[in-house]
């Protein structure tokens, strides 16, 4: 295997529960020399100094100064997903290493995710299975209800790529669809979804039925969602987020749902993820919690580190970076 060919890439996860899967690996080594944390934490110098990129697999990984000061030769940094809420950018360009990320692959599993959690919330689907493999299920009962999707207002907050498939989605549902964005789409875009903006996020929360959260974590979005904003929202309201836990007041969520102030929410992000067991969120009867599968399927992970090995050839060989994040 040529070096030149095959750059020496550190891989923050390689098996375990959030880790690299080994049909994966063998795509990869295709390409790459792959060097796990292990070999990188046991082998010093010799092997830092090679090494030219990072493919970052998991969102725990912290690339911090001590990191960047070890690996002198490193000019690129892949990110698996679309969030890199968890990459420390200035820092990272400060070093001269490029960044990217792959927000072409997550976009459409993610939105299919938000729509099939609003159906599931608002049909009761996981309840309803519940209740129909239960050994204590006698008859279905007639007075178990759900709501409707058909028709309904569904405010998106955040009308990026993964929010404007969504609006997409919503509209062959007939949805009347509002949304919040820091910059409005242009009429066009609007007009082909049917998407009407609000410039003030408290008109969207008011008038929703579904609220749907797909922002990028940032200091500005960080509980974006608290006490205020859910005392905003309809108390037959769904809140859905998949985008990240900490975009939500936990604690506020919390009280909003074992008081009524909502009817229920459907996460696919929280923080942290997995919640510790005994969290209350855990304990509620009107939420639905999956563990953070935006982009889980099997063809768009492989897509994912097809363009993550795209973005590391490139890096090393001084060539533009697909999908390069800039701060
Ligand atoms: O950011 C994303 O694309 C997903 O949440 C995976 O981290």
């Amino acid at each position: 295997m040529e070096e030149q060919d095959h750059p020496y890439t550190l891989v923050t996860a390689i098996g375990g529960a959030d880790g690299v899967y080994e049909d994966h690996v063998e795509f990869l080594q295709k390409n790459l020399k792959l060097i796990t944390m292990k070999e990188f934490l046991e082998n010093k110098r010799d092997l830092h100094l090679k090494i030219k990129a990072i493919f970052v697999w998991s969102l725990k990984p912290v690339i911090n100064r001590e990191l960047l000061q070890s690996l002198p030769n490193l000019k690129v940094i892949a990110n698996s997903g679309v969030g890199i809420d968890h990459l420390d950018l200035r820092l990272i360009s400060s070093f001269g290493v490029k960044v990217a990320n792959t927000p072409f692959a997550v976009s459409n599993p993610t939105a299919d995710l938000g729509i099939g959690l609003m159906l599931a919330s608002a049909r009761r689907i996981i309840e309803g299975h519940q209740m129909a493999v239960s050994p204590d299920t006698k008859h279905f009962s007639a007075a178990w209800l759900g709501e409707d999707v058909t028709g309904a207002t569904l405010g998106i907050i955040g009308m990026g790529t993964i929010g404007y498939k969504i609006a997409q989605r919503a509209k062959a549902f007939e949805m009347n669809i509002l949304y919040h964005n820091r910059n409005r789409r242009n009429g066009a875009e609007e007009q082909a979804v049917g998407a009407v903006y609000c410039e003030k996020m408290e008109d969207l929360l008011r008038q929703s039925d579904f609220v749907m959260l797909a922002v990028n974590l940032t200091p500005q979005t960080c509980k974006l969602i608290g006490k205020k904003e859910l005392e905003l929202m309809k108390p037959t309201a769904i809140l859905i987020n998949i985008c990240r836990g900490q975009v939500i007041d936990q604690d506020a969520l919390v009280n909003a749902l074992q008081n009524g102030i909502i009817k229920s929410a459907a996460l696919d992000v929280t923080y942290p993820e997995p919640l510790p067991r005994d969290h209350a969120l855990l304990q509620l009867e009107n939420v639905i919690i999956t563990p953070h599968i935006g982009s889980a399927t099997s063809k768009i992970r492989r897509l994912m580190m097809k363009n993550m090995v795209e973005s590391i050839l490139a890096g090393v060989r001084g060539l533009p970076v697909p999908n390069e994040v800039h701060g």
